[in-house]
């Protein structure tokens, strides 16, 4: 659903209804308020926001200025936007359409905060859907992209809710007033954990549609000449093109697979969560945080590596293109701003490593910190092999992740305090984490491909894309491997040509691989991308509809153009 959702473009006002409102009541809600809440969510018969971000504060959650303070008296708690800043800014559906919304605030009770909780305040009536008493609404304007979308502000002048709005899953408040801590205090965060990961697979879901225009598209369109006299090539015939749109299609494929891994270990994590354990909580925050970086912003830079591919009708929103662009580029900042996430995946790993120093065994996605060698072992390998390609990938994170690790602690043994050598050692730390979760969006790949059974071919062409994304990574990011020695320049010319090779390779079987995503043309929405391939004659039918169109002469010539022209020809 909520992939489906965000292939709206994130663009309707119920988006966040479904994405963000209710699954928020389903992770944060005790058992007493989902009877209350769920199934009114589910059936429609309440419409939520997830109303987090303010004016003044999006990134710093602790930073939040709205405050819910509990009154023992009413056993009530009273919501205040004390602040301009205070103002709730950017939720999905707030402007207009949501009756409800679960609101972050900082909470107070008996005079001591106890930081940002979550609480379900009724912002419109059910009547009429005038806003509540003491609740002031709107929505904030045109955006990038996803205007159907109501974002919208909200202030609250001293509004009371009862005490049973706090949801109350993990943190409590009793109705003497007493604070009852969670077994995390970032159990508030969950709703966010789970929405990162959904955005992997919306990352997937926008590539795939991307890749699926302009692979289709440079099937049909034809230029210039390959060989003098010759009929004009499909553009993908170029190597150029190819080295251009397979990247894609591949990543599109590794990040599926990785959606696929972020689900189930969702599940897992949050199952045990259920039971009492805590202990993955850090690893799905980091994994889900780093991932949803990573994939959005590949995912943004790789559509328009498509619009361009696509030429001049890729800037035509007949291709579809820019709407898919805009929606990734929300992806990269909403739901945690991709620079700020990546950092806490290398907060992590930095953890990581100094446990592993320390002598733990790591396990999970950060197992092969302890297991890679520092001292690099050069040699000839066999640069089509998935497993060493693999193992590079790890090297080169591993190297990186010490790299910016080691330079941190000499900054704080120079005298430092830690915070400022964080600040002067995270662009650093940002590579870091990236290589990290490239090297586990290639491994999981890798492994994917090899479980495939159903048909022999199936798997040689998946593992095909698999190594043409790996050497793709590496020829990327040459600089990385060879620093220290562990691939060597005769490795990377290695990669580049069989990186040559796979897109030869994987040219025959690339509409198929784009037909696989079965992604049909409502929703593509896409002229260029059109299954039957009739591009020309559809592109003029759009053309026709524009509003420009509607007369043969536009008014515009009257108001301006006619005694412009007029006054002009009487000075002659
Ligand atoms: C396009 C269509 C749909 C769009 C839908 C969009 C919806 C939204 O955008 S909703 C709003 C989303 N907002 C955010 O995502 C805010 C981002 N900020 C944060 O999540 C956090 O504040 C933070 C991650 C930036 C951390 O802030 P900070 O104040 O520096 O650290 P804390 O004191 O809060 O954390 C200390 C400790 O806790 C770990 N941690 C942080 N977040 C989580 C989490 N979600 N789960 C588990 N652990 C978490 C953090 O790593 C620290 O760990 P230690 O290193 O062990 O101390
Ligand atoms: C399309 C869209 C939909 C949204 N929907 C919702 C919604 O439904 N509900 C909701 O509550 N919110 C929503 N948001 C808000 C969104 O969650 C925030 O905009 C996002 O979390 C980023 O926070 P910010 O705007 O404060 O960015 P800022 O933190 O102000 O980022 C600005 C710059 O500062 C940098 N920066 C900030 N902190 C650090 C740091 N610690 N270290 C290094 N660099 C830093 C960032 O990297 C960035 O370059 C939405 C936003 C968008 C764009």
């Amino acid at each position: 659903m909520a992939a489906a959702l965000q292939t709206l473009g994130g663009g309707i006002g119920i988006t966040l209804h479904w994405i963000a409102f209710t699954p928020t009541i389903e992770q944060q809600a005790t058992e007493e308020q989902k009877k209350k809440w769920l199934k009114l969510a589910q059936d429609v018969a309440i419409v939520g926001a997830y109303a987090q971000t303010e004016m003044g504060h999006g990134t710093f959650v602790r930073g939040l200025e709205t405050t819910a303070t509990y009154d023992p008296s009413t056993q009530e708690f009273v919501i205040n936007s004390p602040t301009l800043t205070s103002t709730k800014w950017w939720p999905g559906g707030l402007g207009k359409t949501a009756n409800h919304a679960t609101v972050m605030a900082q909470l107070y009770t008996r005079g001591k905060c106890y930081g940002p909780h979550n609480f379900m305040v009724q912002i419109r009536s059910l009547e009429n859907h005038q806003p509540c008493p003491g609740v002031t609404l709107g929505d904030i304007g045109p955006k990038m992209e996803s205007n159907g979308n109501d974002n919208g502000f909200a202030r609250f002048d001293h509004v009371r809710i009862p005490r049973e709005n706090m949801l109350m899953k993990f943190a409590r408040v009793e109705a003497d007033g007493t604070y009852v801590q969670p077994p995390s205090s970032k159990l508030a965060y969950s709703n966010m954990v789970y929405l990162r990961g959904t955005f992997v697979m919306s990352a997937a879901q926008a590539l795939a549609s991307a890749t699926t225009i302009a692979v289709r598209y440079s099937c049909v369109r034809r230029q210039s000449e390959m060989k003098p006299g010759e009929p004009e090539p499909q553009i993908l015939e170029y190597q150029t093109q190819q080295y251009k749109l397979f990247p894609q299609l591949a990543a599109a494929y590794a990040f599926w697979f990785a959606s696929w891994f972020m689900t189930q270990q969702h599940g897992s994590i949050t199952g045990s969560m259920e039971k009492g354990d805590m202990s993955g909580l850090a690893e799905l925050h980091a994994l889900s945080a780093g991932l949803k970086s990573y994939t959005t912003a590949v995912t943004a830079r790789g559509i328009d590596v498509c619009r361009m591919a696509c030429g001049g009708h890729g800037y035509s929103h007949a291709s579809g293109l820019p709407a898919l662009f805009g929606g990734a580029a929300a992806l990269c900042t909403a739901e945690g701003e991709n620079t700020v996430m990546m950092l806490q995946t290398a907060r992590y790993l930095v953890k990581c490593f100094a446990q592993s120093q320390a002598g733990k065994r790591l396990t999970g996605t950060v197992a092969y910190l302890s297991a890679v060698q520092p001292s690099p072992v050069a040699g000839n390998r066999n640069m089509s092999d998935l497993g060493t390609l693999v193992a590079a990938f790890q090297h080169r994170a591993a190297r990186m992740v010490r790299h910016a690790a080691m330079q941190m602690q000499g900054e704080m043994q120079k005298g430092k305090a830690r915070e400022d050598a964080w600040n002067s050692c995270s662009v650093l730390l940002i590579k870091a984490a990236e290589a990290h979760v490239h090297s586990f969006v290639v491994r999981n790949f890798a492994e994917t491909v090899q479980t495939v059974e159903v048909d022999e071919s199936v798997r040689a062409v998946l593992t095909s894309l698999c190594q043409l994304y790996s050497l793709y990574g590496i020829t990327e990011h040459a600089g990385d491997f060879l620093k220290d020695g562990y691939l060597t320049g005769r490795d990377i010319d290695a990669a580049s040509s069989h990186l040559s090779a796979m897109l030869a390779r994987v040219r025959p079987d690339a509409v198929a691989l784009v037909d696989a995503f079965d992604l049909h043309d409502k929703i593509l929405r896409s002229v260029l991308g059109r299954y039957d391939g009739r591009v020309y004659e559809h592109l003029y039918e759009w053309a026709k509809k524009s509003p420009l169109n509607k007369s043969e002469v536009h008014e515009s010539y009257y108001k301006y153009l006619q005694p412009f022209l007029k006054s002009n020809r009487a000075k002659l």
